[in-house]
Formats: C-alpha cells, sequence, structure tokens
C-alpha cells in the first residue's frame, strides 16, 4: 500500500516499559515539536495607548505600510494547524471516507468517485473568522487592530473530510473521554465520532470512563464503543462515559494512551481540558508518538473563545427558560412579588443573557462582566422598590459568577482548580428580603436555582445538529493528520482552530457588545454601578 514510510520504526524504549507488542507509530527521530507558543495579547498602537485588539502580542508599528501584511502573516502562523507531517516523515493515503461508501467497502481507487459527491474539503480552504468591517472604534462591539480599526482579514482553516488521510482505519484505536461538567449533547457527540469512525472503517473504538481519571485509574475499565452500542444514547442526556473534574497527570495520561495503542483520542471538554489536551498533545509530540488529540468544545456556560456558540448552550438557555418563567408566574401572581433565578456561568455570562433576552420576562439581568451596586441610590434594590411601585411585580436574572465582589474573598478550589463561587443568588435573596423589612414595603421573594437541571438534560434540535457536525468533523480533522486541535463553529462555518489559541482566556459577554445592549433594551434595567 502506498502509505507512510516511516510508521515501521518504533521507541523501543516506551514500548518495552509497558511490554506492548511493537507498533508503527512510534518515531524515533529527535524532531522538536514545531508549534508556536504564542499567544493572545494586546498591541500597542502608535500612540502608546492600549487598543483592544483580536489577537498577536508583538509590538506593531502602524506607521509601517506593511503592518497590515505582517499582522496577517503572524495571524496565518498562530492559526496554522498542528499536523502529524510537522514531526513524522509520513506520506498520506487516500481516504477510506466516502459517501458511497457504507463502512465495509474498500475503496481502492478515489478517483473513480467523483469528489463533489464525495463532500471533501481542501486543505487550503478557509473561512472567515471575523465579518464586521468597523468605520470607527467606537461602534459597538468593535474589535480594533489599530487605532483606525481599519479593515483585516482573519483567515481560520475549513473542517470536514480530506480527500487524504494519514492513518490506516483497519490499524486504528480510537479513544473518546467526557471531562468537567456535564453538558447537553456529550452523547450526541460520543455517538457522531463513532458512527463517522465506523464509517472510514475503524474497528477499534474505546470510551474513557469519567473524563481524565480513566486513564490512570484501574478500577475504572475503558469500554468498547460500536454502532450498536452508542445507538441510542442520544435520546439520555449525561454522558455514557461519565465525567469528572480533577486529577489530571499529564504524564501518567499518556503513559496509558502508549500503554493502549490509542491513535486517535477524542477529547471532549471545556477550557482546562482543552488545556490538558494540549498538554497530551505536547507530550506525545515530545514523545515521537504518533497519536491525534483532538477536542470538541463542550461547556453550557459558551465561554470558549473564537466560536460562534459551544453545544449545550443553547439546550441550558431553553431549559433556564422554565425556571423564569415560574419565576415570573409566581412574582406575577403575588402582592408584590419578587422572582430570582441563579444560572449557571462561573465567569461568563452568556446563559444569564440569552436566557433573559428570550425570555422577555426579566426586568433585571445581572453578569459577571459587569459590576453592580446593590445599595445606594443606583443599586439593584432602589430599582426593584421602583418596579414594585409602579408594576407591582419584578424579576431578576444573576449569573452565578457575578457580584463576587459583594461577597467574602472564596479560597475554595474544586479538583480542577476552579475557585469555588460564593453564592450570589442566596446573597441577594437575602438584600432583597432585608431592604424591603427595612422600608417597610411588603415583598413575596421566590428563589429558584436550576443549576443541574438546565445542563442534565437531553440536546434540544439545534444542539443536536451541532454535535453531529462537531463529533463527524473531529474524526475528519483526525484522518486529516491533525493533533492538537479543536473543532468550533465560526460565523456559521465550521473550523479547526489550534486549541492553544481558544484556551488563552474565557470567552466573556463583550459590556459593549450589540447583544448585551439588546438585552438592556429588552429589560429596561439602569446602569447599577
Ligand atoms: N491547565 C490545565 N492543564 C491540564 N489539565 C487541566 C487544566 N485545567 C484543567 N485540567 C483538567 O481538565 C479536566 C477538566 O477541567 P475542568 O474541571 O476545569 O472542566 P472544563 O473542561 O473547564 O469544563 P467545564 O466547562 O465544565 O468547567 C480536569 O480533569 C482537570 O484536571
Ligand atoms: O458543580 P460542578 O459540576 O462543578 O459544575 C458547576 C460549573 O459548571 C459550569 O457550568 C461549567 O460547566 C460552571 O458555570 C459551573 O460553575
Ligand atoms: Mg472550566
Amino acid at each position: 500500500m502506498a502509505f507512510v514510510s516511516s510508521f515501521n520504526a518504533y521507541n523501543v524504549v516506551n514500548l518495552a516499559k509497558h511490554s506492548l507488542p511493537p507498533k508503527r507509530d512510534y518515531y524515533p527521530f529527535s524532531i522538536d515539536c514545531p508549534r508556536l507558543t504564542r499567544s493572545p495579547g494586546r498591541v500597542k498602537n502608535k500612540q502608546s495607548t492600549l487598543v483592544r485588539v483580536v489577537s498577536a502580542n508583538q509590538d506593531i508599528d502602524f506607521t509601517d505600510p506593511e503592518w497590515k501584511r505582517s499582522f496577517q502573516d503572524d495571524f496565518d502562523l498562530r492559526f496554522n494547524l498542528p499536523h502529524l507531517r510537522d514531526v513524522f516523515d509520513i506520506k498520506p493515503r487516500p481516504t477510506t471516507f466516502s459517501l458511497k461508501n457504507r463502512g465495509s467497502q474498500v475503496i481502492d481507487n478515489i478517483d473513480v468517485l467523483e469528489d463533489r459527491k464525495n463532500g471533501y474539503v481542501n486543505e487550503d480552504d478557509r473561512a472567515l473568522l471575523r465579518v464586521i468591517r468597523y468605520s470607527s472604534p467606537t461602534s459597538a462591539g468593535a474589535e480594533c487592530i489599530d487605532p483606525d480599526c481599519s479593515w483585516v482579514e482573519q483567515w481560520v482553516h475549513r473542517a470536514g473530510p480530506r480527500k487524504q488521510i494519514y492513518f490506516e482505519p483497519g490499524e486504528v484505536k480510537a479513544g473518546i473521554v467526557t471531562c468537567g461538567g456535564l453538558c447537553p449533547g456529550l452523547n450526541d457527540v460520543i455517538r457522531q465520532i463513532v458512527f463517522t469512525l465506523e464509517l472510514y472503517g475503524v474497528k477499534q473504538i474505546v470510551g474513557m470512563q469519567y473524563g481524565y481519571r480513566g486513564f490512570f485509574d484501574e478500577g475504572v475499565p475503558e469500554i468498547a464503543l460500536s454502532r450498536q452500542v452508542v445507538q441510542n444514547i442520544n435520546l439520555a442526556g449525561g454522558s455514557l462515559l461519565g465525567v469528572s473534574r480533577g486529577g489530571a497527570n499529564i504524564s501518567d495520561i499518556v503513559d496509558s494512551i502508549q500503554a493502549r495503542g490509542i491513535d486517535m483520542l477524542f477529547v471532549l471538554g471545556g477550557n482546562g481540558t482543552h488545556a490538558g489536551a494540549n498538554e497530551i498533545h505536547n507530550e506525545c509530540c515530545r514523545r515521537k508518538m504518533k497519536v491525534s488529540v483532538v477536542c470538541v468544545p463542550k461547556t453550557i456556560d459558551n465561554d470558549i473563545l473564537l466560536m460562534d456558540k459551544t453545544f449545550g448552550f443553547d439546550t441550558a438557555v431553553e431549559e433556564a427558560q422554565r425556571a423564569i418563567n415560574s419565576a415570573y408566574i409566581e412574582a406575577h401572581s403575588a402582592y408584590h412579588g419578587i422572582g430570582l433565578v441563579k444560572l449557571m456561568g462561573r465567569s461568563s455570562g452568556f446563559i444569564a443573557m440569552h436566557a433573559s433576552l428570550a425570555s422577555g420576562q426579566i426586568d433585571v439581568c445581572l453578569i459577571p462582566e459587569v459590576p453592580f451596586s446593590l445599595d445606594g441610590p443606583y443599586g439593584v434594590l432602589r430599582h426593584l422598590q421602583h418596579l414594585i411601585q409602579t408594576k407591582g411585580s419584578a424579576v431578576i436574572c444573576v449569573a452565578e459568577g457575578a457580584g463576587q465582589d459583594l461577597l467574602e474573598k472564596s479560597n475554595l478550589t474544586d479538583a480542577s482548580g476552579n475557585v469555588v463561587l460564593r453564592d450570589i443568588g442566596v446573597h441577594i435573596q437575602h438584600q432583597i428580603k432585608k431592604h424591603f423589612k427595612e422600608i417597610g414595603v411588603p415583598a413575596d421573594v421566590k428563589y429558584i436555582d436550576p443549576t443541574y437541571m438546565i445542563r442534565a438534560c437531553r440536546a434540544n434540535a439545534s444542539d443536536a445538529i451541532l454535535c453531529t457536525v462537531l463529533g463527524q468533523n473531529a474524526v475528519h480533522g483526525a484522518f486529516a493528520g491533525y493533533s492538537g486541535i479543536t473543532v468550533g463553529i465560526c460565523n456559521t462555518h465550521y473550523v479547526y482552530l489550534p486549541i492553544q489559541e481558544v484556551i488563552s482566556s474565557p470567552k466573556y459577554v463583550d459590556p459593549n457588545s450589540r447583544m448585551w445592549h439588546r438585552c438592556l433594551t429588552s429589560t429596561g434595567q439602569p446602569d447599577f454601578s
């Protein structure tokens, strides 16, 4: 077979350690991981004031007529996808994925098939990351690179099946792992990954149980996955494989990957999981293991950079409607009723903002990105007083990460190192009761905390489609030979992004964005700062 010349060499030391049969995928040459280590940052403009920018961390001289070209070159380098070819001297073979192929059939001569009907994506295809041309930095939500906010094209790699692949499907062992908190759609993604792997002709697919723990806890064995096993898992919420936080020792995980002979690892998780997956990718690279590590971003918080949205978010927002609607009915039916709903969102207020917008029943939306006071003439409590006087009732939606500065600082962290937040919902509830008691006005406060109800449910239709496409593209990305990448949706197009580019920080609601402005227009709330 015309395939991958240097796969026949292996790393004898590592293999001996785990008493494995020799595999073709360990490569003894000393080639360093070539990935750039730059991260997004801020650029100084010529007046030396800091402009909010989309990317790049070097100083740019905007008086240089070539600055835009340098910026774009730098951008292209950063968004270039890490590929197994960067480390291994490998050659591709024609893909076994064909829309005319149904798994069992081996395609000997791909050229006889019509490419267009198979839907292959060219390696050089790109999607535009930013699509708005702002005429001024003062435009709502403007993300500017230079002081004039000029138009700079930023292209990222298009996701999809390639005509050439870098693995022999019959020899591949693929692993899937789900980490972090639950999220609607995890099962849909697992299911599509399995389906698509089988379409390529992969026979060995395993699920690692309970997140990264599954790699090192001998009490939780890997489980074999097949179309039959995953056929109906999308009908329920949760994760077939289980999830967990903490305990990610990268060296142990990579030892385990090596010992199990995993060639492709699909990692479903949020920011923390992505950081772990990137380290796994780098460690595999350092050990010269030919393993493709591909992430699928999972978080109801929608806080992953550069993406339109993450799967599970839509469902969470939809589920949050039920809580908001109940709070509204309670508040509306009571004399001086005040409904309060706390929604998830550790660092970002996307769920609270979108749920408020969707319900149309919220009078006050509080998110982590926008500071507020409870007390004083411009505080939330005075506004509630006004709402009770004028409307007779009020409904508040607060994100869990909002107003943490009003509470005692928390020194606790969870197993993954995330700060355990103080309960802003309980605090606001107490403050409202106290305030109305002090001013001698009756208020009937009803507090609803639907926290786990909005994520322990089955994906809705829009998330189910998103999960399907992301799961398929994750497999296409691995077969295309990429590693250390994640798959996302940018401006409605599906793309591959280097993990490193999406983990530099959580994505936040921009208080200057049109969406936040729309939310304020909808609630009619004033500025509480
Ligand atoms: N910086 C990091 N480097 C390596 N591993 C990490 C890092 N941060 C977190 N992890 C590991 O990734 C896994 C998931 O992390 P975490 O609990 O933060 O969830 P997450 O992926 O951010 O998802 P969620 O959106 O539910 O918070 C854990 O096993 C954790 O130990
Ligand atoms: O209680 P757990 O499982 O740690 O999850 C809570 C966290 O999950 C998240 O929704 C992220 O998935 C955060 O907003 C929230 O703080
Ligand atoms: Mg996280």
